[in-house]
């Protein structure tokens, strides 16, 4: 489904990318890890032609995406939660869900169904939630656009434990709907046993690919470790 093949991205004449390679096939959950600073966000960036990367290609469904703008990619089937959640803080819950709604099965009722706080606080502005419901409203408007790939930088950064919690098993509900996403976490402990694949970047490089069964202690120490 997604083919991301030796990208390279610079953030003006610093380069942050040299050779990332990553995949996501269909019904697949997949982990991108790595400590901070190894490229993560930049290849979701690059993916989402927020920061074209210059060399490598990026396909989606067979098309290659890598020179599209944003919008393009965005229409082309590809749903962003990005880090830090940006929602429309003077837009009602109900409106940010609507801003971006494209049909198909994600509809209002569904997001509810799987995010009844929002449902409870769907005539509240957007910047009266909390971070907690704010990121359960960016992941909704996401699925509202009915991305055909998911793609959540840190939804679970900086939240308290409940919430985090029912980010998660939100997350672990689309997985059993055979939604295919592109996860960002360093939460261990809740990624390994839903990913079907995990993608390690060290300094802006593709390291390691395989299932998580196969991260064993020595992977993890040498990438993952602070
Ligand atoms: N806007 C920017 N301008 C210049 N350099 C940047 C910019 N954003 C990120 N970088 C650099 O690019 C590299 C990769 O950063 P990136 O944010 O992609 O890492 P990350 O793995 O997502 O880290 P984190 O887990 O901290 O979010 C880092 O060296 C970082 O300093």
């Amino acid at each position: 489904m997604l083919k991301v093949a030796d990208i390279e991205t610079f953030y003006g004449p610093s380069q942050a990318l040299f050779g990332v390679n990553l995949e996501v096939n269909a019904g697949e959950m997949v982990a991108l890890m790595g400590r901070n600073g190894m490229g993560k966000t930049t290849t979701i960036r690059s993916i989402f032609g927020l920061t074209q990367a210059t060399r490598g290609t990026i396909e989606f469904e067979s098309q290659e995406i890598r020179r599209l703008p944003a919008y393009r990619i965005a229409k082309a089937g590809l749903g962003l939660v990005p880090e830090g959640r940006r929602c429309f803080p003077n837009l009602s819950v109900r409106e940010n869900l609507l801003v971006t709604a494209r049909p198909g099965e994600w509809t209002l009722e569904k997001v509810a169904t799987l995010f009844p706080r929002l449902e409870e606080r769907r005539a509240q502005m957007a910047k009266t939630l909390s971070g907690g419901e704010q990121q359960m409203l960016a992941i909704g408007r996401a699925l509202m656009t009915n991305p055909r790939l998911l793609v959540l930088d840190e939804a679970t950064e900086g939240l308290a434990p409940v919430i985090r919690q029912e980010i998660w098993r939100a997350i672990r509900l689309l997985k059993e709907q055979g939604q295919a996403t592109l996860l960002v976490d360093k939460s261990l402990s809740e990624i390994l046993p839903i990913a079907d694949r995990c993608t390690i970047l060290e300094k802006g490089s593709t390291v390691w690919d395989g299932k998580p069964a196969a991260l064993d202690s020595a992977v993890r120490d040498r990438y993952l470790g602070v």
